[in-house]
């Protein structure tokens, strides 16, 4: 089987879901490319994760290449290769020039497509990644590099202005060149606004069954988190081992069983 490609993923959207989990080694990122993953993100959320901040702020550059480093030799030896994603962290990217020396660093270390928190305010360095072949990821809603700015993880688009603003932001930013857009926190009804409004692949966490992929930090849904946000499933359960929680992830997101109502934000 050939490796997953933004072209792949472009072709499933109203055809059929995909599953992303968060992959921060080779390790898990051989099993959860094994088990049927399309997208392993190598996330900022190895801050909280596997170096116990308590927010992703503290995550450096450097951090992201040498993570990105290791599930790439991991999903190297996979069946099918996933298409890796890697979050550009907290204050990497500020100007276009800093973004462009960020993004060298991580495409080089074995990223395919990179993830940016941020709205329209990307638009000149996605226009600037797209000229130079890298594709890009805009991540909207809850964006927790600014969790100090909306003192918390809370949900984001609740309010009229700020859903509809949302929705503009994401037609921008697919217009600039984004090749898909995250939404984390968001009301269902929202998600499902995007993701009609826009051509492009939205993946969600948070926003609802209506998205066309689901993303999950690994950790999460191997119930590894002692205080689990209400959008986590624990899938590590029914005598499962890890490669079966995986596949069993994959299994729910493709059907529409996950995530359920219980996982869902309303307006
Ligand atoms: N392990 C882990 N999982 C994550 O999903 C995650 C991280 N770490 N670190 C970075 C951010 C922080 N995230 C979080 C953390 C908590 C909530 C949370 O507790 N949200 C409330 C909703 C609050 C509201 O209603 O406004 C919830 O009930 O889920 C959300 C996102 C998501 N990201
Ligand atoms: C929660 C996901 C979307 C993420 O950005 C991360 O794991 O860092
Ligand atoms: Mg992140």
């Amino acid at each position: 089987m050939s490796a997953i490609s933004i072209r792949s993923l472009q072709a499933m959207k109203q055809q059929e879901k995909f599953s992303m989990l968060t992959a921060y080694d080779a390790t898990f990122a051989q099993q959860a490319a094994d088990a049927g993953v399309e997208v392993l993100l190598v996330g900022d959320s190895l801050g909280n994760m596997i170096q116990g901040h308590d927010s992703t702020l503290p995550v450096t550059v450097a951090d992201m290449a040498y993570h990105t480093a290791n599930v790439a030799r991991g999903n190297r030896r996979a069946q099918r290769p996933a298409l890796i994603m890697t979050d550009l962290p907290f204050m990497s990217h500020g100007t276009v020039e800093q973004g462009l020396e960020s993004a060298r660093l991580v495409m080089q270390a074995g990223a395919h497509i990179l993830k940016l928190e941020g709205d329209s305010w990307l638009i000149p360095l996605i226009e600037s990644l797209s000229r130079q072949g890298v594709p890009v990821c805009a991540h909207l809603g809850l964006t927790p590099q600014s969790v100090n700015k909306f003192g918390g993880y809370r949900v984001q688009g609740r309010e009229q202005d700020k859903a509809d603003a949302m929705v503009e932001h994401a037609i921008a930013l697919a217009n600039a060149g984004a090749d898909m857009i995250l939404l984390e926190c968001v009301p269902n009804e929202l998600a499902n606004r995007i993701t009609a409004a826009v051509s492009v692949p939205v993946v969600g966490i948070g926003a609802g069954a209506g998205t066309d992929a689901q993303v999950l930090v690994m950790h999460d849904m191997l119930g590894l988190n002692p205080r689990p946000a209400k959008f986590v499933k624990n899938f590590l359960t029914d005598g499962r081992n890890i490669q079966q929680a995986f596949a069993a992830y994959v299994a729910e997101v493709k059907s529409g069983q996950f995530p359920a109502a219980e996982h869902g934000f309303s307006a």
